[in-house]
């Protein structure tokens, strides 16, 4: 009879003898077990083959003792965490809500026709009326208590537009599948939405105006309004999903805090006046 006989191998599988039994099951694994398997290693694993060597597979070299207790990696693949659940939960919820809530994505859109007004909007809360504005007023100031509240507003806008630019090429979240890019005097870096810009401007400068101004109430109401309507727009017209919104929000809030921290007195800023040549 030949070595390799039909019968011999059968026997040979059976006993599980030779290692052939755990070869031929590994070539046909289960779903769960391919999918984990075609991932990129983790770094447990990508020691295991360092040890072993690259042919060693998942399994490849485990014994029967090893094969009936799951290892850790296995079980994190088949087990995702309940904070990972949560996460992606939050973000498929997130990503339908944009969606639904993009009504002025386009012309074309359900409220296509509020696009001017939300463009408005848009401008109400960019960059370049924010710096621009913030300038004049700081020319045209004589009050030192004036100047001093307009300069540090100034450096506050700087600060936001350096910070969001860094959050946003570090986190890199591209803009909704349904956003028009068609904004006026972008950086690069927001051709990315994480966070909205705008919503940490206008949470910024809200804070700004409420705690700097003598207002009256209703010009208080006003201005949060203002802020509201700002991140309610950048959903609308499909620009940010609500997430990076609601993160603008805090960034821009957070943002007012750290600017009071470091708040520049006028006798400092009379120095940095002069410094600047103004
Ligand atoms: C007007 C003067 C005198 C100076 C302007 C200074 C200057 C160059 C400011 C840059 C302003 C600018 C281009 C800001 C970017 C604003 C923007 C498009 C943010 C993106 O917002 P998002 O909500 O979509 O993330």
């Amino acid at each position: 009879m030949p070595a390799h006989s039909p019968k011999s191998r059968n026997r040979e599988l059976k006993s599980g003898g030779g290692g052939r039994l755990e070869f031929l099951v590994l070539s046909k694994p289960p779903a769960a077990l391919q999918r984990a398997a075609s991932e990129p290693p983790s770094p447990r694993h990508r020691a295991v083959q360092q040890v072993e060597g690259p042919g060693s597979g998942l399994g490849l070299r485990r014994d029967s003792a090893s094969s009936s207790s799951q290892p850790d990696d296995d079980c994190m693949k088949l087990n995702p965490s309940l904070l990972g659940i949560a996460l992606r939960s939050l973000l498929a919820i997130d990503l339908w809500l944009s969606k639904r809530l993009g009504v002025c994505a386009t012309e074309d859109s359900p409220w296509g026709s509020a696009r001017p007004i939300m463009k408005l909007i848009e401008v109400s809360g960019h960059g370049i009326p924010w710096i621009g504005g913030t300038l004049y007023c700081l020319c045209k100031s004589d009050s030192t208590a004036g100047q001093e509240v307009l300069l540090n507003l100034l450096l506050a806008l700087i600060l936001d537009l350096v910070l969001v630019g860094i959050v946003k090429s570090l986190v890199r979240r591209r803009r909704p599948t349904h956003n028009k890019m068609d904004m006026f005097a972008t950086f690069s870096v927001d051709r990315y939405s994480f966070p909205s810009g705008h919503a940490t401007r206008a949470a910024l400068g809200g804070r700004f105006f409420l705690n700097h101004l003598v207002l009256a109430v209703p010009l208080r109401v006003l201005v949060m309004l203002w802020v509201c309507i700002v991140g309610l727009s950048r959903v609308m017209l499909g620009r940010h999903n609500v997430t990076d919104v609601v993160c603008g929000f805090s960034m821009g809030y957070l943002q007012y805090s750290l600017v009071e921290y470091m708040w520049l007195s006028s006798s400092n800023l009379q120095t940095f006046l002069r410094l600047l040549g103004i």
